[in-house]
């Protein structure tokens, strides 16, 4: 299903709503810190998992004890769209279940 670009000011009154998160050029982004790499490894499985249930794909990046997502919608040419913020309130979400900073 086609998604539609969101305008600035709807990515800004979204972005207001998810702390942390900020736009990089044409994308969504965001980085956790995690206590150990076993706990940040974790986190970034249950990402996938969540990307799969969305099929909507980050790029996604494991540091030592760190986590960074980029997403942005292929299938709108590279825009941010409403799926883009579906999956950063869902990475939210789970990212407080993991106890990431
Ligand atoms: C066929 C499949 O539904 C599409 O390729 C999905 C998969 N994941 C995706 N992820 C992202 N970020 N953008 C897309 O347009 C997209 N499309």
């Amino acid at each position: 299903m086609p998604v539609a670009p969101l305008s600035q000011k709807e990515i800004e009154d979204r972005l207001a709503e998810l702390p942390g998160w900020s736009l990089d050029g044409d994308r969504l982004t965001r980085s956790y810190r995690l206590g150990t790499h076993f706990a940040a490894t974790a986190m970034v499985v249950h990402i996938a998992q969540v990307q799969e249930e969305l099929d909507h794909h980050s790029d996604l990046t494991l540091g030592y004890n760190t986590v960074s997502l980029t997403v942005h919608t292929h299938s709108a040419g590279g825009a941010v769209t409403e799926k883009d913020f579906e999956l950063a309130r869902r990475v939210a979400e789970l990212a407080h279940a993991h106890g990431a900073r």
